[in-house]
């Protein structure tokens, strides 16, 4: 049997501004910050000691690994980062505000472009301000590979080759892994450990900063369908707060 730690960063800063976030780097929130220290105290509370983590490149998920470890002394783990644990490109959505492109564009579309399986957002024009070409992080990254916009399924199709190469090769090896990400790459990541459906996957909302916790069978499938949270009461209110966003 195999255990996976999955934590949404804490709390950012856009998150309270309501505004869509996707690649941009916003930081923790000082409450986002207490909650990833939480994850670290839940992380003891549970007896569930990491061998290694996988975080994103955005500063938000690597800040909730950081002191999740810290709390939880563990500052020495090896760590592995990847942009395919990013958070979805959210595309020209990028830097709006939730509420108003709800009141400009309606419910329907609103929550098409939040919550379907395939529907992106228009693309972001690579001279927008909230762009992510040119950035360093990315230089790697070859051009056709950059996210311009993405839908759940291209954050499926660009977060499985992690999963089986890195992810399922820790476990393999024995290892206890967390992955400190993201709202919609853990929802991707969730779909796939479930086999949630295209249209059930729509109503998954995951809260911040409180670990999820999946045990895995031999074939890396989940022993409890849903797997559990460290804090449920606290999980169920955070979900709650996540899907009315923009309301
Ligand atoms: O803005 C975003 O990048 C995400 C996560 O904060 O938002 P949503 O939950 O609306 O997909």
């Amino acid at each position: 049997m195999a255990t996976l730690v999955l934590v949404r960063h804490g709390e950012s800063e856009w998150n309270v501004k309501g505004l869509f976030t996707g690649w941009v780097d916003a930081p923790l929130s000082a409450k986002g910050e207490s909650e990833a220290r939480r994850a670290g105290e839940l992380l003891i509370e549970a007896g569930i000691r990491p061998d290694v983590v996988h975080t994103s490149l955005l500063n938000r998920a690597i800040r909730t690994a950081n002191l999740a470890l810290e709390t939880a002394d563990l500052q020495w783990l090896p760590v592995k980062r990847s942009w395919r644990l990013n958070e979805r490109h959210y595309g020209a959505l990028q830097g709006k505000d939730k509420a108003q492109t709800r009141a400009e564009f309606g419910d329907e579309q609103f929550m098409l472009w939040r919550r379907s399986f395939d529907v992106p957002p228009p693309p972001i024009a690579d001279g927008d301000e909230y762009s992510q070409v040119g950035d360093a992080r990315y230089a790697s990254l070859p051009s056709e590979l950059m996210p311009r916009t993405e839908c759940l399924k291209d954050v499926i199709d660009r977060a499985l080759p992690y999963w089986y190469d890195q992810i399922v090769t820790d476990m393999v090896a024995g290892r206890v892994v967390m992955v400190a990400a993201h709202g919609n790459s853990l929802r991707a990541l969730v779909k796939h450990l479930d086999g949630i459906s295209d249209e059930a996957i729509a109503g998954l909302n995951i809260p911040t900063g409180i670990p999820l916790v999946y045990e895995l069978d031999a074939d890396y499938r989940p022993v409890t369908p849903g797997g559990r949270y460290l804090d449920p009461d606290a999980a169920k209110a955070a979900i709650e707060a996540v899907a009315n966003q923009g309301r």
